[in-house]
């Protein structure tokens, strides 16, 4: 039987794998720290990540790496987009990947760029509206697992689908893969304008406007058009700029309170990533507005009544 390593025990990884073992898959759980190994083993349940989920009794969970990937078919590479590259570099370079993160390199590269320069060769990425507290629970959700192999995704896809978890493929890697990072970036924006109780038609039209944003920055960066509006685009921004448990989000409405979500200790890929597209919004002389407010906002540059100007105020045009 193929066996996948979840390399990452946070709150994806520790959903991904007690969804595939519940589903009969040969599954391991890797996570970085003994002490936090042991506690998961002991507890069965990652109280720090994804509480509240009791993880089957005999799901393997081991911080040894070599363990993990002995006589593996696929890793699924499950921590923040800030650990990636290192990660990668304690993995045998034949190994074939999915890289699960929704964020960018330390030079705003993709993630799957990083590895491919690394030497992976048989690589994909996973990105959909896929919350943790809900595919853990069961509850129905669906995805893509993008590659430019497509018989690697249709192999991946074929490990990864359940009754409850429904994989889409696509051969467009940059499109669904920078589709997730845009959305944490919205996400963010669209806290904010919950938290300054902004209003409904408010969401709509910041969720809309966001949507063409993405479109601009995935066609300069080579995405098929349509790909925008799929699940790694469209569905996401959606499921994240509208949940409860968006961490994003939630981030964007701690800051519209005047709380710094940066002191958290978690990574909130959306603030990571703002200012990674501001850099390359400024290199390559892009529009970027939304992400551009954010930023500023981030930075205390402006206040939120000067944001909420600046994007109500741009120059008049057609939709
Ligand atoms: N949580 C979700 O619902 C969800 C869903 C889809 C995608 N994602 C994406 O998956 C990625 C991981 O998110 P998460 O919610 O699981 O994060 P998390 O904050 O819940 O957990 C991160 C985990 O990664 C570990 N880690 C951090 N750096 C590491 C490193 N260098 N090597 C090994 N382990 C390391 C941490 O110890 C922790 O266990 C993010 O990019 C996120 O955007 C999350
Ligand atoms: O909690 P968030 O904001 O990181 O979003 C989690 C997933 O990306 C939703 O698809």
């Amino acid at each position: 039987m193929a066996k996948i390593a979840v390399l990452g025990a946070g709150g994806w990884g520790t959903a991904l794998a007690s969804m595939l073992h519940q589903h009969a898959r040969s599954v391991v759980l890797w996570a970085r720290r003994p002490e936090f190994t042991q506690e998961l083993l002991n507890l069965r349940e990652n109280r720090d990540y994804l509480p509240g989920v009791p993880l089957p009794d005999d799901l393997p969970i081991t911080s040894d790496l070599n363990q993990a990937l002995d006589h593996v078919t696929l890793a699924l590479v499950v921590v923040p987009s800030v650990g990636v590259q290192d990660l990668l570099e304690q993995l045998p370079r034949e190994t074939p990947i999915v890289l699960c993160a929704k964020g960018l390199g330390a030079g705003g590269e993709r993630l799957s760029q990083v590895a491919l320069q690394m030497g992976f060769k048989t690589l994909g990425v996973l990105s959909g509206p896929n919350h943790a507290e809900e595919v853990s629970r069961g509850l129905p959700a669906a995805t893509v697992v993008a590659s430019e192999d497509e018989d690697f995704a249709v192999l991946a896809q074929s490990f990864l689908m359940t009754p409850s978890f429904r994989v889409y493929t696509s051969t467009d890697l940059v499109g669904v893969e920078l589709g997730g990072v845009l959305k944490n970036v919205i996400a963010v924006a669209a806290g904010l304008v919950d938290g300054l109780k902004l209003g409904d038609n408010a969401k709509s039209a910041l969720m809309t406007r966001a949507l063409k944003e993405m479109q601009r920055y995935l066609s300069a960066q080579g995405a098929d058009e349509d790909t925008v509006f799929g699940l790694s685009g469209l569905g996401d921004l959606i499921a994240t700029c509208t949940s409860q448990h968006s961490r994003n989000r939630a981030a964007g409405e701690k800051l519209a309170q005047g709380q710094d979500p940066r002191q958290g200790g978690k990574a909130i890929e959306g603030i990571r990533s703002t200012y990674l597209l501001h850099e390359w919004a400024q290199t390559h002389h892009a529009d970027l507005p939304i992400v551009e407010v954010v930023y500023q906002i981030l930075e205390n540059r402006i206040t939120f009544s000067q944001g909420i100007s600046i994007l109500m105020g741009r120059k008049a045009r057609s939709e």
